[in-house]
């Protein structure tokens, strides 16, 4: 018996057993006892993480591969979740506790698992998978890059980021049509910033709405006062401002009053 994949809940399974080996071994493994893997599918990925010496979890939306992992994996059984990653309060589901995530992602959801991981910060010290390379790129790309935007600025506030290696399509069954990345965030000690954290989402959003325009036009709705906006940040295009510049730019704009 094996699970056949549905195209809506982006599901490629992954057969080569080296590859779900080195996923799994690309956490590290400090700071906490249990990991969530996000979309166990047949569990390729999940018997390696079971050999580990923390507690292992999953989430699953698909019930007939929840069943599948519940055949297979008897020591997981208790540990199922058998529902949708993104609509969980795992800060209750693990009682405050510190957990990592990993998982080869559904492509579909990506950007959502990644700002959902943003949220849970203060209980997620590790998070490491596999995405649509294009993503994975993105979220470690820095400032002046093509693909460097919300994602990228915002997940490297928090964490280190690093991608680690490209997979081709053929070790899927199905294939996708693109390449996959494997790609680590490991949470900064000092993640706590020095700004409002609210504030520096909105700003970066906002910002990247209109890449190509200066931040004078694009932060407009933000109704900063003239006296701010003669600032030299704001004749520069959100690309070109790193993580540190858009922290300095939030607190400025705190101190003017928004
Ligand atoms: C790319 S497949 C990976 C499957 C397996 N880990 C592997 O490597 O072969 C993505 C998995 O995520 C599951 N999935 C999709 N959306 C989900 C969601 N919102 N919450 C939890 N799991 C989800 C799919 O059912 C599928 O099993």
């Amino acid at each position: 018996m094996s699970v056949k994949a549905k195209k809506h809940l982006g599901q490629h399974f992954l057969t080569d057993e080296s590859i779900a080996q080195q996923i799994a071994d690309s956490l590290i493994g400090t700071n906490y006892n249990k990991v969530l893997e996000i979309g166990p599918g047949m569990g390729v990925l999940t018997k390696y993480l079971l050999e580990k010496p923390y507690e292992t979890f999953v989430a699953e939306i698909d019930k007939e591969s929840v069943e599948y992992l519940q055949v297979h994996y008897l020591k997981l059984a208790k540990n199922i979740f058998s529902l949708d990653f993104l609509k969980h309060d795992w800060q209750t589901a693990f009682n405050q506790e510190q957990f990592a995530i990993i998982g080869n992602f559904p492509y579909n959801i990506s950007t959502q698992i990644v700002f959902k991981t943003l949220e849970l910060r203060d209980f997620v010290p590790e998070f490491s998978g596999m995405f649509q390379k294009e993503v994975a790129e993105r979220i470690c790309s820095k400032k002046g890059s093509k693909v460097y935007g919300i994602l990228s600025v915002l997940a490297q506030a928090f964490y280190d980021v690093e991608y680690l290696f490209t997979v081709p399509p053929t070790v899927f069954n199905p294939p996708p049509k693109v390449d996959s990345g494997v790609m680590r965030m490991i949470r900064k000690e000092n993640y706590k910033l020095e700004c409002d954290e609210k504030l520096l989402f909105t700003v970066v959003k906002t910002a990247f709405q209109q890449r190509r325009k200066t931040l004078r036009n694009s932060l407009k709705s933000l109704n900063l006062s003239d006296k701010l906006q003669e600032d030299t940040i704001f004749a520069l295009r959100p690309e070109q401002l790193s993580v540190e510049e858009f922290i300095s730019l939030t607190k400025k704009i705190a101190a003017d009053g928004v």
